[in-house]
């Protein structure tokens, strides 16, 4: 039989907002020539993601877009994962590599099951399972449990805690994202707090604004067949200036053998959290112009006041559209235009119980404007 090579998948996956999309776009741009697929998975139902990689690939041959919006990739009722696979198998000539992100609200032990399928084994190796932290919400406890009492706050607080734990629970290499500002000692805190969660993560990669060595990232081999068992070395990046966490030596040493494959339990574990029901996601939409900072304040407002973790999508103001990004309390305004212009504001919310009158009341009420 004729030898296939089979092509390396990693999984990025991270909790909503952590800066999975950001950091893929990064990666790509510094893809050299390696050619690639990616598959981009978002929980709403419109694609923002995929839009802002599709900007980031700018016509680039070599990268190309899936795009499976409605957040649940590689669930018994995807009928397009398996088909996309096997379509990017059949063009393995032209493929290196190939990257999923996952939703923020999804597990990756999904896809890996998936890989593990006979439709897809043969063709298919996992290099590396991601996951991507913003780190300053991990550092102000935002992944805390709430253990104060029995409320609808203690309600999100577990349900983000318990996904964030999971989430890491199952990757190989935790990227600590978000730390331009950060200084060393609160880096090893957050290392300290990730590593109380997820004592067997592998690696801990540092990626300052959301750029992480395309050879940290690709490449891996955490899961091929021929590992047997060694130690791990942290090598900073040359020339990057990254300083390097004081206790990466931790890092060394972290034994695996044989298959080296995930002791997870893959097959046992219920991918309970996109079906969830306490998870929501809908889009409000605008006719009328808004203002920059309006807006802003009362995205600000509605996330304090209600369940909301993230906000994404474009804002018509007078003359163009903008981006807007909004993780809990933190809502920027970007540079990035709509590249097909609109005639309407449309907003992705996703939070846990979170209503959609209550919130498309506040944001009318607050920016003077109707939203529905
Ligand atoms: N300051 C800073 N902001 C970042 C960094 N990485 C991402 N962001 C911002 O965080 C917000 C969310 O980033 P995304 O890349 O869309 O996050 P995501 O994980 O893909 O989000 P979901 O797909 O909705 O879960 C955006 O406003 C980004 O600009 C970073 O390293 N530093």
């Amino acid at each position: 039989m004729e030898y296939q090579r089979m092509i390396p998948v990693t999984i990025v996956t991270g909790f909503l907002g952590s800066g999975k999309t950001t950091l893929l776009s990064s990666l790509i741009k510094s893809r050299q020539t390696r050619r690639l697929a990616l598959l981009i998975n978002e929980f709403g139902e419109v694609s923002i993601d995929g839009a802002l990689i599709n900007d980031s690939v700018g016509g680039d041959e070599h990268v190309r877009i899936h795009d499976f919006p409605y957040g649940l990739i590689a669930y018994g009722d995807d009928e397009h994962f398996i088909p996309t696979m096997q379509a990017i198998a059949g063009r393995r000539a032209n493929v290196d590599h190939v990257l999923i992100e996952t939703s923020g609200l999804a597990l990756p032990t999904a896809v890996m099951e998936l890989l593990q399928t006979p439709e897809l084994a043969g063709d298919f190796i996992l290099d590396a399972t991601l996951a991507v932290v913003d780190t300053p919400l991990l550092l102000s406890d935002q992944f805390d449990r709430d253990l104060s009492a029995d409320s609808p706050q203690a309600a999100v607080a577990d349900s983000v805690a318990t996904l964030f734990e999971q989430q890491l629970e199952y990757a190989d290499v935790v990227v600590l994202n978000k730390i331009d500002a950060l200084d060393e000692d609160a880096l090893l805190l957050a290392e300290q707090r990730v590593r109380d969660r997820a004592p067997n993560v592998r690696f801990l990669e540092l990626a300052y604004n959301a750029q992480l060595d395309i050879r940290l990232a690709l490449g891996l081999r955490l899961h091929q067949p021929t590992f047997t068992t060694h130690n791990h070395r942290f090598t900073p990046i040359p020339g990057s200036g990254a300083p390097t966490l004081g206790s990466h030596a931790r890092l060394n040493g972290h034994a695996h053998s044989g298959l080296a494959g995930h002791s997870h339990g893959l097959t046992t574990h219920k991918h309970f959290h996109e079906q969830d029901p306490g998870w929501l996601s809908f889009v409000l939409r605008s006719q009328e112009p808004q203002q920059a900072e309006t807006i802003k304040q009362a995205l600000i407002e509605v996330a304090k006041a209600e369940p909301l973790l993230r906000c994404k999508g474009f804002i018509l103001f007078a003359d163009q559209s903008v981006l807007v990004q909004g993780v809990r309390t933190r809502v920027t305004i970007g540079s990035d235009t709509a590249k097909q212009s609109s005639k309407e504001s449309e907003l992705v919310f996703i939070g846990y119980h979170l209503n959609r009158n209550t919130v498309a009341e506040l944001l009318s009420k607050l920016t003077g404007t109707a939203w529905k």
